[in-house]
C-alpha cells in the first residue's frame, strides 16, 4: 500500500504538487492520470524519496520509503526508462543492479524471462527500440520482486502488443496481492491496464474512482430529448446541477445531469409529453477532458480561433 497524505511541493514558484492525498491499495492495477504537468511524476520521486515533500508525509507499506531495511524488496519504481548506461547489455545492466543490492543472479534470467528479453539479454541496451527499453525498465523494477510496483508511463511506446502483454503482467501482480501503481496522461491507455484510478491535475486530486465508475458516470447523463412542450419541460427540469440546451429543430433538447429514465419520470408525472429520449454516448476521452479542461497548463486554443485569427 502507498499512502499519500497532505504533501505539497514547489520548485521555486511553481507548485507542482498542491496539498495532495490518496491511498493506493494491494490487489488491483491503479492508474496515476492526469495531464502534461500535473504533479505525476513529482509524486512518484517523493514515494522513493528521490524528492522530499515541503510538507505532509508519503509511506509505503506503513513506513517511509528510507526507513525499509531492503528497499528493493518493497518497492520497484521505473521512473525514467532511458536512464541505462547504452553500452551496456541487458543482461550486465541487471547483473550491476542486482549484484549492489544483494539479489542472486537466478532473478536477472527470471525477470529477463518475465519481460520477454531473455533472447537479447546480450545486446547492447543502447540499440534498444523504445518498446524493448521500456521493458527493462519494468525487469529492473522487478528485479526485488516487490511488494509494490510503480511505473511512470510504461505503456508509452509500446505497440498493441507490448501493451497487452503489459496488462497482463500488472494484472498478475495484482493478482498476486501486490500494490501496482502507473501513471499516463492518456486515459485511453491508462483504461487498457488499470482498474482504480487517481487522476490529478495542476497537483491537486481530481478523481478517486475506477474506470468503470468514470465510464459509467460519462455516459448516460447526457440525453437527447424530443418534446412537442420543450419550453414546459425545460422550466420543470432545469436546476443547479442540469444544463438544457435548446436544439437546432423545434422541441429538441439536450439535457445534462439526468438519465434517461429520471427525465421520462418527471415529464410523465408533470403530463408532459415525451416523443423521443435518447442517451448519448460520452466517450471516456471526453469525461476525461471535461474533468481536467481546467487544469490543463498549457491551453490550446480551439482551431477554430487560429482561423478566425488568419482571416
Ligand atoms: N526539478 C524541477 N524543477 C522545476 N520545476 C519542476 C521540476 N520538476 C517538475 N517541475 C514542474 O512541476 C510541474 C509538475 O511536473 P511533473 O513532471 O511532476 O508532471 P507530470 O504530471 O509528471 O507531467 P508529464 O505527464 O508531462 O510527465 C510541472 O509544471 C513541471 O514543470
Amino acid at each position: 500500500m502507498i499512502t499519500v497524505a497532505n504533501i505539497t511541493k514547489s520548485y521555486g514558484k511553481k507548485v507542482a504538487v498542491d496539498n495532495l492525498s490518496f491511498t493506493v491499495e494491494p490487489g488491483v492495477v491503479t492508474g496515476f492520470l492526469g495531464p502534461n504537468g500535473a504533479g505525476k511524476s513529482t509524486t512518484m520521486r517523493m514515494i522513493v524519496g528521490l524528492d522530499r515533500p515541503d510538507s505532509g508525509t508519503v509511506t509505503v507499506m506503513g513506513r517511509p520509503y528510507a526507513d525499509h531495511v531492503a528497499p528493493l524488496h518493497q518497492v520497484g519504481a521505473l521512473l525514467e526508462a532511458r536512464a541505462i548506461h547504452p553500452g551496456r547489455s541487458a543482461y550486465n545492466h541487471l547483473l550491476t543492479l542486482a549484484a549492489t543490492t544483494g539479489i542472486p543472479r537466478r532473478r536477472v534470467d527470471e525477470v529477463l524471462s518475465l519481460v520477454g528479453l531473455s533472447s537479447v539479454a546480450g545486446k547492447r541496451a543502447g540499440a534498444f527500440s523504445l518498446g524493448m527499453g521500456q521493458r527493462l525498465g519494468i525487469a529492473a523494477a522487478l528485479l526485488g520482486d516487490p511488494e509494490v510496483v510503480m511505473l511512470d508511463e510504461p505503456v508509452n511506446g509500446l505497440d498493441p502488443e507490448g501493451i497487452q502483454w503489459i496488462r497482463g503482467l500488472l494484472k498478475s501482480l495484482a493478482d498476486e496481492g501486490r500494490t501496482v501503481f502507473i501513471s499516463s496522461h492518456l486515459i485511453s491507455e491508462i483504461a487498457l491496464v488499470a482498474e482504480h484510478l487517481i487522476v490529478v491535475g495542476k497537483g491537486k486530486l481530481i478523481a478517486d474512482t475506477t474506470v468503470a465508475e468514470m465510464q459509467r458516470a460519462a455516459s448516460g447523463l447526457v440525453v437527447k430529448v424530443r418534446s412537442p412542450k420543450a419550453a414546459e419541460l425545460t422550466d420543470l427540469l432545469l436546476d443547479d446541477d442540469v444544463a438544457v440546451e435548446s436544439g437546432p429543430a423545434g422541441g429538441e433538447l439536450t439535457i445534462t445531469g439526468l438519465e434517461a429514465a429520471a427525465i421520462g419520470d418527471r415529464a410523465l408525472a408533470a403530463g408532459l409529453p415525451i416523443h423521443a429520449l435518447i442517451p448519448i454516448e460520452v466517450s471516456l476521452e471526453q469525461a476525461f477532458m471535461q474533468m481536467t479542461h481546467d487544469a490543463v497548463e498549457y491551453q490550446q486554443a480551439p482551431a477554430t480561433d487560429h482561423l478566425e485569427a488568419s482571416r
